[in-house]
């Protein structure tokens, strides 16, 4: 079963709990928290997540906050992370198959469920293309 990592901030926590039970079964889901609607701050949350898909404990990572952007710009902190801030299924299918972003940012103040859904299952079902992208993506990395 595939394994993923979720995390997110107080203007994330209710669409993580509704991912979690969206995808129940289907992938083994590591949550890193937050775990209420609470105020808190996202990098606490997003670099253990982040973390745990540099290792290959987890094989992709969701992240969601208000915007997408404070936790695209935490995970993209780590060397082997490659975090895409999504509000349509082809950023997320463009984001696989070109870029091998390994983990997705979801605004959730700025679109609706249903979408987000969709969002992240063309994110989780798209392979990286490989070829002229691929020493591109190398690249990334080595600033
Ligand atoms: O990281 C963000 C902005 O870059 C997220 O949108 C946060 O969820 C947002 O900043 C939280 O804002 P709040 O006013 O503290 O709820």
């Amino acid at each position: 079963m595939k394994k993923l990592a979720i995390a997110c901030d107080h203007a994330g926590y209710e669409y993580k709990e509704k991912l979690k039970e969206h995808f129940c079964g289907r992938f083994e889901i590591q949550d890193f928290g937050t775990d209420s609607a609470e105020s808190v701050d996202y990098p606490d949350f997003v670099h253990p997540a982040a973390n745990s898909v540099e290792t290959g404990d987890n094989e992709l990572g969701i992240l969601i906050c208000g915007s997408g952007n404070g936790v695209q710009m935490s995970a993209n902190k780590h060397k082997d992370v490659r975090c895409a801030l999504c509000w349509m299924p082809e950023l997320a299918e463009l984001s696989r198959q070109h870029n091998n972003a390994n983990m997705i940012a979801i605004p959730a103040r700025f679109i609706a469920f249903e979408l987000a859904v969709e969002i992240i299952e063309k994110f989780i079902s798209t392979e990286f293309e490989g070829g002229r992208h691929a020493g591109r993506v190398a690249k990334i990395a080595s600033c």
